[in-house]
């Protein structure tokens, strides 16, 4: 059982973005993609959801195609959270979570009992009840981006795949969404999950797949992924390191450029 990802080369607009990627998401773990602008971190996360077909390469579910699971079965298994959601839906914010079970109803079907209990658990899990009735076009950005994760855990999918869920999160909310991706890791879910914050993508993840210019540079623990050397070479920075209750934290400190760390100490 995993997502399997083998040899994915991806060209967009007559450049190569990938290159010959192999990757797989274990049901139970939280994968942390993480690497700079422009890395093909979306671009990965888009061809795991069968939403771009790689130009080389294979996807396979528990062992199956995408062409073989066909589109409903595909949507109920992986779930995904675009980093750009509509903000201008004017849906009730309950009917949007709803959305996230269109791949379990027949066409035109009605809502059943588990439908409601699966949009009733995202909402409790993403503490949007309150918000309910609102339509998304009125909510803040931070409370946006809570209920399009709730549609994508309303799914239910063994699944979930997560591009940067905490842009533009208060610290707060990026500790609370992150915890409930562990609390939905728990629960069996393969998560796999962009992120740019590296301290939290360190804390918060089991396993980290680092890719630079379209290539996997590392993949493995975090603290193996982003050592000193993988920082300054793929990210240009220093890191200051320390440790709160045995749990090692690292802080981005200074750009590294050609003439090195800037002078002033800042
Ligand atoms: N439709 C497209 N046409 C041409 N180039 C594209 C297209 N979509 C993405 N790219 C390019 O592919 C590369 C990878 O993009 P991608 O969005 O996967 O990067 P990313 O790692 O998610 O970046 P970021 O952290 O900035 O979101 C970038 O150089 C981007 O400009």
């Amino acid at each position: 059982m995993a997502i399997v990802a083998q040899g994915i080369c991806v060209s967009l607009g007559g450049r190569c973005v990938l290159t010959a990627a192999d990757m797989a998401l274990q049901p139970g773990e939280v994968l942390g993609i993480v690497g700079p602008n422009g890395a093909g971190k979306t671009t990965l996360l888009r061809v795991l959801a069968g939403l771009l077909r790689p130009d080389q390469g294979s996807v396979r579910y528990d062992g199956s195609t995408a062409r073989e699971l066909g589109r409903r079965a595909l949507a109920r298994r992986v779930a995904f959270l675009a980093q750009d959601g509509a903000a201008t839906w004017s849906l009730s914010v309950e009917a949007l979570v709803g959305l996230g079970r269109l791949p379990h109803r027949p066409p035109f079907g009605a809502e059943s009992e588990a439908d409601r209990a699966a949009v009733a658990n995202a909402m409790a899990l993403c503490d949007i009840a309150a918000l309910a009735g609102r339509t998304l076009g009125t909510l803040s950005g931070g409370e946006g981006r809570r209920v399009l994760l709730a549609r994508a855990l309303a799914v239910d999918a063994a699944y979930l795949l997560a591009d940067e869920p905490l842009a533009g999160l208060d610290p707060g909310h990026q500790l609370e969404t992150l915890k409930r991706l562990r609390t939905v890791a728990a629960g069996g879910v393969g998560v796999a999950v962009v992120l740019h914050d590296l301290s939290l993508a360190a804390r918060f993840c089991d396993r980290l797949l680092l890719i630079h210019r379209g290539l996997r540079i590392a993949n493995g623990a975090p603290g193996d992924v982003l050592d000193d050397a993988a920082l300054a070479d793929v990210f240009g920075v220093s890191v200051l390191r320390g440790q709160r209750d045995g749990v090692p934290f690292l802080l981005p400190w200074q750009p590294i450029d050609a003439r090195g760390p800037t002078h002033d100490g800042r």
